[in-house]
């Protein structure tokens, strides 16, 4: 049995995990959880998960919850704050950490946890675009693997299984579009966030589903498949394929395409981190290929939608440069998210704040941190001068 511990059991890829371990009680056990200010769902989860250990973010939701418990005659270490994050990262009982934080605050309790010598199924890809070369040398040097989660990412971990690296030609990631992929530019001027978090194919947190709207989602997992597969930015391309039945291609040096189709499901990916090596018969809907209509392809637009360039560009420049672009774009996306910013100014604050960084080689954790304490007031001040 895989004893694992969820970081953010309460969002839509913790949902989801949660239902893979009730579809395998003999195979998973959930030891410990992490969730954050939705403390009603959380206690639902641990009174029938029955976690060893958990945290909350507010230490007055932990007090709330460690009495709920008791009174339900649960006796579970409860922790809050960062400090509790790690606390569950690193638990004892756990071999592998499913980090499905949303943003960079999963970048210290998945170093922590990294430390601890637990395997990362890595849901949370702000943690590899802020501090990729750190965590993939942190990985190595103890030895642990980084399970992708992410459907494309998973995708590809599989289309390269049991190829020679050196046969690659390029690694091809499949984008949806996002909602507004036929829309000109005129008219994206005036989306607002409810027409945003229409995903036409997931159902996601808001932060990615704005993200996928303005296409930095791709952005962001081009960087997390630069450091997952160790390749050049020039040798990962994204392809527009609307339907999101093929999740990612790998295209090989003689000419073949190797793709992985799938239902829209992240309980499939979420489920082969955690079977992997092996792969578990489930009853999750299947994809039914006689009812596709088609599988069509479109280059991405980055006139329309800047992000995506903007994330290469900074992925290339290296250092903190990617670091200050997922802060940037967190702090607009949530701006966007309560209605104060339109969407297609999202991109153009993260243009200003990268524009005033100086980009550096980090040379420790605490100076990427630095570098994204510094974005997040950069931008802040950005956007109040809009
Ligand atoms: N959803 C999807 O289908 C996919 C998601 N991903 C990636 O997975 C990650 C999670 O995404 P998703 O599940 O959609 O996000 P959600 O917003 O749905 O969930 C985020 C989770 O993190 C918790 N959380 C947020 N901030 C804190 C904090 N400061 N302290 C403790 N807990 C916190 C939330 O708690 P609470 O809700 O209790 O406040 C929630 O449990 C992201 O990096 C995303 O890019 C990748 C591929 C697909
Ligand atoms: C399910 C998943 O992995 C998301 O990252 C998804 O890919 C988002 O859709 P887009 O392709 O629209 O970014
Ligand atoms: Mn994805």
């Amino acid at each position: 049995m895989k004893k694992f511990a969820i970081l953010g059991s309460t969002g839509s890829i913790g949902r989801q995990a949660l239902e893979v371990v009730e579809a395998f009680p003999d195979e998973l056990k959930v030891v410990g959880m992490a969730g954050g200010k939705n403390r009603e769902l959380f206690l639902k989860q641990c009174l029938s998960h029955k976690p060893m250990i958990v945290s909350l973010q507010d230490k007055e939701d932990a007090s709330w919850l460690k009495a709920e418990l008791l009174k339900n005659g649960l006796k579970v270490e409860v922790y809050y704050g960062t400090e509790g994050l790690i606390a569950v990262a690193t638990c004892e009982e756990a071999s592998t950490i499913l980090t499905a934080l949303s943003g960079a605050v999963g970048l210290l309790p998945t170093c922590a946890a990294i430390e601890a010598g637990k395997d990362i199924a890595l849901a949370n890809k702000e943690t590899l675009v802020a501090a990729g070369e750190y965590v993939t040398l942190l990985a190595e040097k103890n030895n642990i693997s980084l399970l992708p989660v992410d459907s494309e990412h998973s995708a590809i971990w599989q289309c390269l299984k049991g190829e020679n690296k050196s046969s690659v030609r390029k690694l091809i990631l499949t984008a949806s579009g996002g909602p507004f992929r036929q829309m000109d530019r005129s008219n994206l001027e005036g989306v607002t966030p409810q027409m945003a978090l229409k995903h036409p194919n997931w159902s996601m947190g808001a932060k990615i589903t704005i993200d996928s709207a303005t296409l930095m989602n791709k952005g962001l997992e081009v960087i997390e498949a630069k450091w997952l597969f160790n390749l050049d930015f020039d040798d990962i391309e994204v392809v527009i394929h609307p339907q999101s039945i093929i999740h990612s291609m790998v295209e090989y040096g003689d000419g073949s395409f190797i793709a992985h189709l799938g239902q829209p499901d992240m309980r499939i990916p979420i489920q082969y981190a955690l079977s992997y090596p092996h792969r578990w018969f489930n009853n999750f809907p299947k994809l039914n290929l006689k009812s596709i209509m088609g599988l069509t392809f479109e280059a991405p637009d980055t006139t329309r939608f800047p992000s995506l360039a903007l994330a290469y560009e900074a992925g290339r420049a290296g250092g903190t440069a990617p670091a200050v672009l997922n802060a940037a774009n967190e702090i607009a996306v949530h701006t966007f998210l309560q209605g104060s910013i339109k969407f297609l100014e999202i991109p153009l604050v993260v243009q200003k704040t990268l524009d005033k960084h100086r980009v550096v080689k980090p040379s420790s954790l605490e100076e990427v941190i630095e570098v994204d304490i510094w974005a997040r007031k950069e931008v802040t001040r950005i956007l109040s001068n809009l």
